[in-house]
């Protein structure tokens, strides 16, 4: 697996001069206040924005050079708002992750039926959806319909998974598993990159804390040093403190 590097990324109003070297097997975290351009990093990571000045590469390639199959094959982005365009069921949703993989019959990298069935069973049992996979989507619940979008990200097996807020509509024990599964998907060699706002789940979590403050990077690093409780009081504006012991850490706020 390869790095994944964004250099110099500018976006007007949005991101300055953002250079990020992001390593596979690692769980980095993206952090910071509404508006600091969380959102904007991801998806130029994606390849989904045009960008005025930077580059983004994986495993050396611009992104921007490689064909939109290719590119689907190494990143799969799962983007803020849970929207679904179509009223198909689960399973077809989450069949769709396969798409980059069902290419031209020659292709090398073309999987089989049997495979991307398999791919798309793991994907509905890890978002604990198997008992709903004939259920149109239009008849889930928030949290169930952003578990099925993130199941369609899964399917796809991709070697870097980029989640926007992956957790904002999940209850507890759902956030806890999802959590868990990407941590797994890091140890098998996989990049992983979230953005949250929950900055304890960072610290206990992640393995690399990126805090974004008005589009440029302020701090980068393991959880602990990333996210000193100086940093946090200043950047986002309240008085924070770190209580608990590595891996369980909560963090308490009083007033600005
Ligand atoms: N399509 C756009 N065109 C121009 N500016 C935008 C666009 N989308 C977002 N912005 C602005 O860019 C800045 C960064 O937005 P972004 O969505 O990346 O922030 P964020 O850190 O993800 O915020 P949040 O925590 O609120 O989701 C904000 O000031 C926002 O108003």
């Amino acid at each position: 697996m390869t790095a994944l590097r964004a250099t110099d990324l500018t976006l007007p109003g949005r991101l300055t001069g953002v250079d990020l070297t992001l390593r596979p097997g690692e769980v980095t975290a993206i952090v910071g206040p509404n508006g600091a351009g969380k959102s904007s990093l991801l998806a130029c990571l994606a390849g989904l924005l045009a960008l005025e000045t930077g580059a983004v590469t994986c495993g050396g390639e611009a992104l921007a050079a490689l064909p939109p199959r290719e590119r689907a094959r190494r990143i799969g982005y799962l983007p803020q708002t849970p929207e679904i365009a179509w009223d198909v069921s689960v399973e077809t949703l989450v069949s769709l992750g396969r798409l980059p993989w069902q290419g031209a019959a020659r292709h090398p990298a073309r999987t089989t039926p049997a495979e991307d069935a398999a791919a798309v069973d793991r994907a509905l049992a890890a978002m604990d959806l198997s008992a709903l996979r004939h259920r149109p989507v239009s008849h889930l619940s928030g949290g169930e319909r952003a578990r099925a979008l993130a199941a369609r990200v899964l399917a796809g097996e991709p070697a870097w998974l980029l989640a926007d807020e992956p957790l904002a509509n999940l209850d507890l024990a759902h956030a806890a598993a999802l959590v868990a599964l990407l941590r797994a998907q890091a140890g098998e060699g996989r990049g992983v990159v979230l953005v949250l706002h929950d900055l304890a789940m960072a610290m206990n979590r992640a393995d690399r804390v990126v805090v974004l403050e008005r589009g440029r990077i302020v701090a980068d690093g393991p959880p602990e040093q990333a996210l000193e409780a100086a940093l946090v009081s200043r950047v986002w504006q309240v008085q924070a403190c770190w209580w608990g012991g590595p891996g369980t850490r909560a963090l308490a706020l009083g007033q600005p």
